[in-house]
């Protein structure tokens, strides 16, 4: 999958896109679990400005939109709702590329209340891509009315990114979604997610390949994710990366990765 390559498959000149969009100041992704509230907050941030379509050469659906905050403009990603970035799908694929390759400014992770414990095996799962984290609680009315109690403040030492709760659909919580985009987008804030450790061989393989990995792809990419995912035989994310290399220019003009995929 091509990160410069508009839906024509054509590269996009560097040239003129080198710079930061005079349209948008930060990029932002929201991912999470199918059925978690994505597009009501994608909505409910957007209003009616947003675009959808497909992701160039896939027949994943992309919505897109933007919104002002503190006179900063936002550029906003819907990603495909999906359970893991392991690339097992064409939707994970789309989500997983566009984190790790895209490099948002930020990505929100929005999380069902209601049933947490399986949503932030994603949420750790983008942990380990990228720390400019945000994690949505979503549905906290529907947790409330089911007795569910959360401790947001503890989940979020806990995890070490900013989070906060949201009821989406009546705008609860959004005001705080916001400044916490904002910290982190901005820069204010630099998260430092707790990384899931392996057993000892892992680890150990990790040791090894991670700084090796590091001195083939630069800092641009994670290089203990990356490291990880070559131990998993992730043959996909070899051929993604395969063609980043080859595009090694896209490494300095990540805003035209950014154009060209979102
Ligand atoms: N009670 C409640 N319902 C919500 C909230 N946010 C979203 N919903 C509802 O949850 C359902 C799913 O919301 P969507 O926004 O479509 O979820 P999604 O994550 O975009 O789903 P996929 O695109 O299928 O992955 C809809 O019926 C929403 O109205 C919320 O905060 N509280
Ligand atoms: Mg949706």
């Amino acid at each position: 999958m091509g990160l410069t390559y508009q839906s024509t498959g054509k590269l996009t000149s560097r040239v003129t896109l080198h710079t930061k969009s005079a349209t948008y100041d930060y990029v932002i992704a929201l991912a999470g679990n199918p059925n978690t509230g994505k597009s009501t907050l994608f909505n409910a941030l957007t209003g009616l400005r947003q675009h959808t379509g497909n992701w160039p050469g896939k027949t994943v659906q992309r919505a897109e939109g933007t919104f002002q905050h503190n006179s900063r403009q936002y550029k906003i990603i819907d990603l495909p709702g999906t359970y893991s970035l392991l690339a097992n799908s064409a939707d994970e694929e789309v989500a997983r590329d566009f984190i790790c390759f895209a490099r948002p400014d930020a990505t929100i992770v929005v999380v069902d209340a209601t049933c947490l414990e399986r949503n932030l095996n994603l949420a750790l799962q983008v942990m380990e891509i990228t720390s400019k984290v945000v994690v949505c609680v979503n549905l906290i009315d529907e947790a409330r009315r089911k007795k569910i109690r959360i401790d947001i403040n503890k989940l979020s030492n806990r995890m070490g990114v900013p989070v906060v709760a949201t009821a989406a659909r009546s705008g609860e919580g959004l005001p705080r979604l916001l400044e916490a985009i904002e910290d982190v987008a901005g820069g204010c804030i630099l998260p430092k997610p707790k990384l899931v450790r392996y057993g000892q061989m892992v680890e150990e393989a990790v040791a090894w390949l991670e700084p090796r990995v590091r001195d083939a792809v630069g800092e641009d990419i994670n290089a203990r994710w990356l490291a990880l995912r070559l131990l998993d035989g992730d043959i996909n994310l070899v051929k993604a990366m395969e063609k980043y290399l080859n595009d090694r220019e896209a490494v300095t003009v990540i805003p035209v990765a950014r154009e060209g995929w979102a």
